[in-house]
């Protein structure tokens, strides 16, 4: 499982891209070794479990250039870093309240050389700015992160999709997402192959322009 794995399904890589890609497995286990940011059984599958899956997000929206993106929760840098990689004229903030995350986050930034990242220690509820596109993986149930983010979403949108939240989600979503009548959910089995993306989806929930 490695850069072949991102390759076969985002065939046009630079080779930047392709460099810091294959970076990204020996700068987490470098850091796994000091605080554990990605848990201990998945960093031997990082390229499947966080790498593709967040590249999963760019599989649903391939954001534009000069478009700015709020990962919120970011812990270790997912799904914020590999998009960050694929989208390098897209800037992307990292925001997370545990302040030890956020400066491993740093370090990989500055190791991988990413320089279309910010990264932000802080409530996300206590960040301003706008938005193009909110994503996440593993943070909260929609009704807070919704409450959390909604006055950060720019209401003019450059892309496909109307800009909104983009959230990384598995299971039965029914209960969870009752509340929502635009909300649209993108299998991410449609685009992978493997037992893993079975029961994942991009959750998306276009902004309301009013
Ligand atoms: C389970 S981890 C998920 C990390 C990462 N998104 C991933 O999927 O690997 C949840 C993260 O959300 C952060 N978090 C929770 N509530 C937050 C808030 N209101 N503002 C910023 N970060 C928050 C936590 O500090 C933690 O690092």
């Amino acid at each position: 499982m490695s850069l072949q794995l991102i390759e076969s399904y985002f065939p046009d890589l630079t080779e930047t891209q392709r460099k810091q890609f294959s970076q990204i497995s020996e700068v987490y286990k470098d850091w796994n070794q000091k605080i554990n940011v990605v848990s201990r059984k998945d960093i031997d599958e990082i390229y499947t479990r966080h790498v593709l899956h967040s590249l999963g997000i760019a599989k649903v929206q391939a954001f534009k250039s000069g478009a700015n993106i709020l990962d919120v929760g970011t812990g270790g840098g997912f799904p914020g870093i590999p998009l960050a990689i694929l989208f390098p004229e897209v800037q992307f903030t990292l925001v997370d309240s545990i302040g030890k995350k956020i400066k491993v986050v740093d370090e990989v930034v500055e190791a991988l050389k990413l320089t279309n990242v910010k990264t932000v220690n802080n409530r996300v509820e206590q960040l301003n700015g706008e938005f193009d596109f909110i994503i996440s993986r593993a943070v909260a149930v929609m009704p807070s992160f919704v409450r959390w983010v909604k006055g950060k979403i720019a209401k003019h949108s450059h892309h496909e999709l109307k800009n909104g939240i983009l959230y990384l989600k598995g299971g039965d979503l029914t209960e969870e997402l009752e509340p929502y009548k635009t909300v649209q959910l993108f299998p991410l089995s449609d685009f992978f192959e493997g037992e893993f993306f079975d029961t994942k989806k991009v959750v998306y929930l276009p902004m309301k322009y009013k």
